[in-house]
């Protein structure tokens, strides 16, 4: 059976981001990403900093560590990376293991990559990366995806964006208008993911200047305005 590379398994924590703020959940993160996002606020899974705590297990062993953990205590697990999208028929097994435990699977991706387990996630939120990450959105795959989980898709897929200035949100909005029946989480950036102690001042601050924006701007009537919940609470704490 093929391995996942796997940086962290943690929790039961709360989800603090997007369509699924404030559900109970374990937290599995996969080593490596095709992306390098100047902010990213989990760098370790593929900058090499961590590289001692990267393993590669059996599904199996995964569902097992998250029962040693928890078992009993929680129904869902979120699957985050990295880019859990490198990962092909592993992740696959991975998932229907949880399934077959009752347990809800989410996904947190880029959508710079299809997986066909796509289809089998019950909760898929990508998330495109707007210019200040210095990333570039293959639109092609991008609509791919978006296509496909219209036409196919039994989970119910959101789309996240982080927004850090007036361009991020430019880029949102182009986003917003290109998949207009998809629902588009807005989230204000944290642009110091080093900083110690409390931070939650900061990330309100900036998420009253987004919520300025989206309440002056009629391009943006549908679109739902989320703190990362998570790090108002923890703030840049690891594997929260
Ligand atoms: C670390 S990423 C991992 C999953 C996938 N690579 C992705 O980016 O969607 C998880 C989520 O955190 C968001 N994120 C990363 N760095 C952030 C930051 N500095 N401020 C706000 N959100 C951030 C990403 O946009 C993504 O929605
Ligand atoms: N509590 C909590 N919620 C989250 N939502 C998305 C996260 C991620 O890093 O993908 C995340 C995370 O790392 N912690
Ligand atoms: S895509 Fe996600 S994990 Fe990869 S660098 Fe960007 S924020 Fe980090
Ligand atoms: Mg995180």
């Amino acid at each position: 059976m093929s391995k996942l590379p796997v940086i962290e398994i943690f929790g039961p924590t709360i989800q603090g981001e997007g369509a699924v703020i404030g559900v109970k959940t374990m937290f599995v993160r996969t080593y490596g990403c095709d992306y390098r996002c100047s902010w990213c606020d989990s760098a370790f899974t593929w900058d090499g900093s961590a590289k001692d705590k990267l393993r590669l297990l059996e599904p199996e062993t995964i569902v097992e560590e998250l029962m040693a953990l928890a078992d009993g205590n929680f129904d869902s697990v979120t699957i985050s990376g990295g880019n859990p999208a490198l990962i092909g028929e592993g992740m696959k097994h991975f998932i229907d293991l949880l399934h077959r435990k009752s347990i809800q699977v989410a996904i947190e991706t880029q959508g710079s990559r299809w997986q066909d387990w796509f289809y089998d996630v019950d909760v898929l939120t990508i998330s495109p990366k707007p210019p200040s990450s210095g990333m570039k959105t293959d639109w092609d795959v991008l609509d791919h995806i978006l296509r496909n989980m219209k036409e196919h898709g039994r989970a119910t897929h959101n789309l996240k964006v982080v927004v850090f200035g007036e361009e991020d949100l430019e880029y949102a909005k182009s986003v917003h208008r290109r998949y207009e029946d998809v629902q588009l989480f807005l989230q204000p950036g944290n642009d110091d993911v080093k900083e110690a102690g409390d931070i939650s001042g900061r990330l309100l601050r900036r998420l009253e200047w987004l919520f300025n924006k989206v309440i002056a701007d009629p391009a943006l009537n549908r679109v739902r305005v989320l703190p990362q919940l998570h790090a108002l609470i923890w703030h840049n704490k690891q594997g929260k």
